[in-house]
């Protein structure tokens, strides 16, 4: 895709997004129409979204059902935009080369053009009166076109366009380079007859198709489920909850990723972060296709037993319908879920499956008790710390962004103090980095003199899981102060959930190294803007993966049935001793009476490797290589600072090998 047929798009939706401004209605009708108008220019513009047109729509409209007083209009609103949508989406073919063609011509001309999307798409109400009553529809679009970009709407791209965004843009240049070096063949042996370079060609051609077809393939999410299923709360009363899962890529098996539980979870969520799941897994070398689920809820609303009906019912579901299995798809932990949770899930599993004896690895991130394994709580916050330290250590990264290496001395602010936050902060400060503010949905704490991780910890699980109120640190005043994550730091980790820096607040991030421990924190405007200003963001799909390279252990103790170390534990510890006992009988031989003892570190380790050592440093091995094969490609593709865009030519590259060498026929 080109540049500028993105840049169109992106277009398109900053003026869809000021019309529905200039409307006149309800502050919350508003809030749902401009998500709507985003979502159908989005559903228009994705060509894997095609299919599930019908299901999008009909989610959204249920959920605008359900929080306005409008109902009923929003609901025959959204039909009919869902009505106008197929028919354009059948078309698509001819829109997009539409669109192409104009973006490539002169200004006006693309300005009009958009006008007229813009109108086709924007008036399908206005016989009934409907959401563009008041308004002069031709002079807001004219407001939007000439609207300074203060004026335009925040940088606010859907999750699962924005991951594509990411993608597309790497795999355009990993194409190009397979495509190239796949013409570059026919050249090579000039004593070829000229029938040989004929054949030649025709395979030169063929596995250009092959090339293309791999790239077309890869992208979208290939099977996703939506599930409402009705659960009966504490008070006898049902309610019905709306569940997803989506399996992004198939190439290896089973899909792997989290569960998440939060009130705005939606399919584009979770399309967006199975697809990121994907990249993730090729990235780390886990053998795992990319998965993600997530039900839309607000966990604090419901009792324990109400949690625990919600999370069995939805994988009774995930089972009926081939989305659970330790062969199939392994759910693990995510925002707002926990050990807890994947508890639940498995013992569901095994009560329906019970003569299936890899039972327990059809859900990883449980408890120690259930098949868990030790290590995988703090395994992405691990993995968090492993990644920034291989970069903050590298002498040619450092001298890009104007930072002395190492981590002494260095100071940073975390935002999300959940499990990746609280462990990414605790190894951050272990090595000698000082955390000067800690960021909250409910509040945010500052300390120049540094605050202490595990004492903060201890107040949050006493304080009723909040951190508001520490007295080890003063409250951060967001209004007078501006955003926490804005304060001068050298790193900002941002642990917290995704969209959180966008072109509208990049440029003002002071933070030489930004760690992405959430999935999807950075736009690619923001991201854009960071790279430019010579900030160097260490990527998601790389950064986080700590959690799925644990949960892969987790998976292949629960098929091995064993603990690792088990075995080997007690005859290591035989063996050391003997060889102690050896010297010291040798010099005993010599005439030298000297006792051999074990140092104190050897003492401590003179057992084997225990499940926890094997894991912490099967992490740590994981984490060094993927992160050297990253900056490897950022070499080979000279991308400077841009090492997302690194990281995903890394992994598309090892996905399409799959691909390739698997045969695509
Ligand atoms: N748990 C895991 O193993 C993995 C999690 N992730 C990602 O890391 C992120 C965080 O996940 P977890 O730590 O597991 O979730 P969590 O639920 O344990 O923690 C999230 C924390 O962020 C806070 N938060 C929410 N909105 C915020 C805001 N606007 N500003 C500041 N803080 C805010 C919450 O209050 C909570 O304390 C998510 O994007 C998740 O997908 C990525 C890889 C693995
Ligand atoms: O441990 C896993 O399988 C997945 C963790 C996860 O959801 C993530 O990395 O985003």
């Amino acid at each position: 895709m080109e540049s500028s047929f993105r840049e169109h798009r992106r277009d398109l939706r900053q003026v869809a997004l000021v019309i529905l401004d200039g409307v006149e209605i309800n502050a919350k009708n508003k809030q749902e129409s401009i998500k709507t108008g985003v979502g159908i220019l989005d559903l228009i513009e994705n060509h894997s979204i095609i299919g599930l047109a019908r299901e999008h729509i009909g989610t959204w409209a249920q959920c605008v059902t359900k929080e306005t007083a409008k109902a009923v209009e929003e609901l025959s609103f959204a039909k009919k935009m869902y009505n106008l949508m197929v028919g354009k989406v059948s078309n698509f073919v001819q829109l997009e080369s539409f669109i192409k063609k104009e973006a490539s011509s002169g200004n006006k001309k693309v300005e009009k053009k958009i006008q007229r999307g813009i109108l086709n798409y924007s008036l399908i109400d206005t016989n009934n009166n409907h959401i563009f009553k008041k308004m002069s529809l031709s002079n807001t679009i004219k407001r939007a076109l000439s609207a300074s970009p203060k004026v335009l709407a925040a940088d606010n791209p859907k999750f699962y366009a924005m991951v594509l965004d990411f993608t597309q843009s790497s795999a355009d240049i990993l194409e190009k380079e397979l495509l190239k070096q796949n013409e570059l063949k026919i050249g090579h042996d000039l004593q070829m007859r000229e029938d040989q370079v004929k054949a030649m060609e025709r395979t030169v051609d063929q596995k250009k198709k092959t090339i293309e077809g791999i790239f077309d393939f890869m992208l979208p999410c290939k099977s996703i489920i939506e599930t409402n299923f009705r659960v009966r709360m504490d008070d006898g009363s049902h309610k019905v909850f709306s569940g997803y899962r989506a399996q992004h890529s198939h190439h290896r098996l089973p899909t792997k990723g989290g569960m998440r539980y939060a009130p705005d979870v939606d399919m584009d969520e979770v399309k967006a972060l199975a697809a990121l799941m994907t990249w993730k897994c090729a990235a780390c070398d886990v053998p795992f296709g990319g998965g993600k689920a997530g039900i839309t809820l607000d966990s604090k609303a419901y009792s324990v037993a109400e949690l625990e009906r919600i999370t069995r019912a939805f994988a009774q579901q995930l089972n009926k319908h081939g989305f659970l299995g330790p062969a199939v798809d392994v759910p693990a932990p995510d925002m707002y879920t926990g050990e807890r949770e994947m508890a639940w899930m498995a013992n569901e599993y095994q009560r329906l499956n019970p003569t299936d004896l890899n039972a327990p690895a059809c859900v990883t991130g449980k408890p120690i008790s259930q098949g868990g394994v030790h290590g995988r709580v703090s395994a992405t916050g691990r993995g968090v710390f492993h990644g920034t330290d291989l970069f903050i250590n590298n002498q040619k990264y450092c001298d890009m962004i104007g930072l002395t290496t190492g981590w002494e001395g260095k100071t940073f602010v975390m935002q999300g103090f959940g499990n990746v936050g609280f462990h990414s902060a605790r190894y951050f400060a272990r090595k000698g980095a000082k955390c000067i503010g800690i960021s909250e949905y409910n509040g945010d704490l500052f300390n120049e003199n540094g605050i202490d991780i595990l004492d903060l910890e201890d107040y949050k699980l006493k304080n009723g899981g909040s951190i508001v109120g520490y007295p080890g640190a003063r409250a951060w005043n967001a209004e007078t102060e501006g955003p926490l994550i804005e304060a001068e730091c050298d790193i900002l980790g941002v642990c917290a959930k995704e969209k959180v820096i966008t072109a509208d607040n990049a440029h003002k991030i002071k933070a030489k190294i930004l760690s992405e421990g959430a999935n999807g924190p950075i736009t690619p405007k923001g991201h854009e803007i960071l790279v430019k200003n010579n900030q160097l963001v260490i990527p998601d799909l790389y950064l986080n993966a700590g959690g799925v390279t644990v949960s892969y252990f987790e998976w292949l103790k629960n098929l091995n049935h064993v603990s690792y170390g088990r075995l080997t534990w007690q005859f290591t510890e035989d063996q050391n001793r003997a060889i102690l006992g050896s010297v010291a009988q040798s010099l005993a031989a010599a005439g030298q009476n000297i006792p051999i003892n074990a140092s104190e570190e050897l003492e401590k380790s003179i057992h084997g490797a225990s499940e926890k050592d094997i894991v912490h440093s099967g992490l740590a091995f994981t984490m060094k290589r993927a992160g050297l094969k990253i900056m490897e490609t950022a070499d080979e593709f000279n991308l400077g600072l841009d090492v997302r865009t690194a990281a995903y030519i890394s992994s598309l590259r090892k996905v399409y090998e799959v691909y390739s060498q698997a045969g695509f026929n």
